[in-house]
């Protein structure tokens, strides 16, 4: 008997957008991919090509890209949901009309929601109430999926369905998906690490070494981790994908936003230059604002992130966010074997010898 061919609609037109669409299409899904602009909407269906996103791929040409939300969603079975976080509730407010509770319906947005602290799978929830929702994060970056480079995602969903149905939708020869239940976790892991890529970025400018890029990456993980796990996330899932293997590639390849953003920086450009630059979402930017003001409010120590906000928003050289890394207090290696505050204890009970 031949398999039925599942329907996927793609909202957002942007680098990973396309390259998703294109994945399902290779893995013969029916796929329809929403976007704004008309113009692109004719390139992707004439000559097979996002020449504002990811202008040297070919995409599938089974994709049909349209304007219109009713007709990419109608009859969708999965929805895949590509758009930056800034517009990532207006955008499933304008679908809801056409979304149902039959439909999976997963983000693949690596932000956090200014007001609501909310992650975009949360925002999915609270908008619809419905049960299929999940998330996909891991070491994806577009262009290199689009150049069918063998990559692995992760989708996390405490529903086992959502799982099963972007693993067969997805799942083919270039590209790889895990499952993973800590949905909250994935989420978090895809989104904290746009913050070290800027640093890594300006790491990198300035000329630093590979051993401190190697620090960098590991005490940002630790971070990470301590962040997402006042949070209620599992610190297990930063072993994985959307964990350390995104950590990875976007504080090592200038193919990351973020990381070209923290370049730049590091360069001697201004945060509105780098970003005007780059003429693309750097997730990071917001990313680092929204994370210190709740990790000060969750008392959860983060002298990375709070050292990259100080060079962002209050003029502080980039060089100095490296001094902030050497001289912060003396600290556990894995927290979750040795606690922090074992060590400062030690410290405290050891007190008058070289200080
Ligand atoms: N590009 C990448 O390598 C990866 C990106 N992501 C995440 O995917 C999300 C989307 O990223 P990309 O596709 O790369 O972004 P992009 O910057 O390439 O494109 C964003 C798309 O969203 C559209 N958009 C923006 N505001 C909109 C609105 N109000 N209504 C409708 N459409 C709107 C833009 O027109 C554009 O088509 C980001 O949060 C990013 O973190 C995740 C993995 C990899
Ligand atoms: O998330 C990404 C790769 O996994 C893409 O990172 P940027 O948004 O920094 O380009």
């Amino acid at each position: 008997m031949a398999e039925q061919q599942i329907k996927v609609a793609v909202l957002g037109g942007g680098s990973f957008g396309t390259a998703l669409a294109s994945i399902a299409a290779d893995n013969g899904a029916h796929v329809r991919q929403w976007m704004r602009d008309e113009a692109l909407v004719a390139q992707i269906n004439q000559e097979h090509r996002n020449g504002r996103y990811l202008p040297h791929y070919a995409i599938n040409p089974a994709v049909q890209a349209t304007t219109d939300l009713r007709s990419a969603l109608e009859n969708a079975e999965l929805v895949l949901i590509a758009i930056p976080s800034k517009a990532f509730r207006s955008v499933v407010q304008a679908a809801k009309p056409w979304l149902t509770a039959q439909q999976i319906l997963v983000s693949t947005t690596k932000g956090i929601e200014q007001d609501s602290f909310l992650l975009m799978s949360q925002v999915l929830t609270e908008e619809t109430g419905f049960p299929h929702i999940g998330v996909i994060a891991g070491p994806n970056l577009a262009s290199e999926i689009a150049d069918k480079q063998l990559t692995a995602t992760v989708i996390a969903s405490a529903d086992a369905l959502t799982r099963t149905r972007v693993q067969q939708a997805l799942g083919c020869r270039y590209f790889r998906v895990y499952a993973s239940d800590d949905r909250h976790g994935v989420e978090l892991g895809g989104a904290l690490k746009n913050i070290y890529a800027i640093a890594a970025g300006m790491a990198a400018a300035l000329g630093m070494g590979e051993n401190t890029r190697s620090m960098l990456m590991t005490r940002a993980l630790a971070e990470m981790s301590r962040f997402a796990v006042a949070e209620g996330a599992n610190p297990m899932t930063f072993l994985g994908l959307a964990g350390v293997g995104d950590l990875i590639v976007t504080c090592s390849s200038n193919l990351s936003r973020n990381y070209r953003v923290g370049y730049a920086m590091g360069e001697g450009r201004s945060l509105e230059e780098a970003i005007a630059a780059l003429g693309q979402v750097a997730e990071g930017v917001n990313t680092v604002k929204l994370v210190c003001a709740k990790a000060k409010e969750l008392d959860v120590y983060m002298p990375l992130a709070e050292g990259l906000y100080h060079v962002l928003f209050d003029g502080v050289p980039a060089q100095d966010m490296a001094r902030t890394l050497m001289m912060g207090e003396q600290s556990s290696d894995v927290e979750f074997i040795l606690p922090r505050e074992a060590v400062q204890q030690a410290h405290l009970d050891n007190r008058g010898w070289h200080e």
